[in-house]
């Protein structure tokens, strides 16, 4: 079975478009406010009422408060929450009973330990998202276009349900679920022309890509 496509940090109504063109499974909405890509609530409610229920709608959060999730589930009717900052299993469990909807945590990844991490939100969190590990200094915890060694998923163990992002573009994905065999594949900066400035064709290819993978 082809792995499912989250095509993350859209924020235009062109670029949600090209997403729903392509049949991408989940669209990313960024409500972290030092990113490129982040949407404010007028736009994300637009894009969200555009899309309508033809594809699911994920936002991304670091380590945010419950008022600004409640907000952002609310106007973006958002599908599912992602945490992306360090969020530990109890708070994920705490998200997941008061919102009553799936929440994906991100593990950043440098090495197999990180990997081992993905275990301890059993029972917390619905879904597991590997991403690459940022510098310490970095901006960004992701949106980056980094990698981590993904032979390391060779030791994935959590038994939930989990996806791949970092770094990942029509060039490479192919290569990286061959490799992981990866449920679901996750991008950014692997369909942008600059931060933020996401670009249709090369949503199209990177999709393109997965269904041929
Ligand atoms: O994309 C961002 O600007 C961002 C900022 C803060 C937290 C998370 C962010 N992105 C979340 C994603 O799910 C990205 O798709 C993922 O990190 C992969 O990014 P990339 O390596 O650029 O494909």
């Amino acid at each position: 079975m082809a792995s499912r496509i989250k095509i993350c940090g859209i924020s235009t109504p062109e670029t949600l478009d090209a997403v729903l063109a392509a049949r991408a499974e989940y669209v990313g909405f960024n409500f972290f406010p030092p990113s490129p890509r982040h949407v404010s609530f007028d736009r994300v409610a637009a894009l969200a009422s555009r899309a309508g229920d033809r594809i699911s709608k994920v936002g991304v959060f670091v380590d945010a408060d419950d008022a600004l999730i409640a907000a952002a589930v609310e106007t973006g009717k958002l599908d599912a929450i992602q945490l992306h900052g360090e969020e530990v299993p109890k708070r994920a469990s705490e998200l997941k009973a008061r919102f009553g909807k799936p929440v994906w945590k991100v593990i950043p990844v440098s090495s197999a330990a990180d990997i081992a991490r993905g275990a301890d939100y059993r029972g917390a969190a619905d879904f597991i998202l590997y991403d690459a590990k940022t510098p310490k200094d970095a901006a960004l915890p992701g949106g980056m276009g980094l990698r981590f060694d993904w032979s390391l998923l060779r030791e994935e163990k959590s038994r939930l349900p989990w996806g791949l992002a970092g770094g990942l573009s029509a060039a490479n994905v192919a290569d990286a679920i061959a490799q992981t065999g990866a449920q679901m594949v996750d991008t950014s900066s692997g369909v942008e022309t600059a931060p933020g400035a996401k670009d249709g064709d090369a949503i199209a290819a990177f999709c393109s890509a997965v269904r041929k993978a």
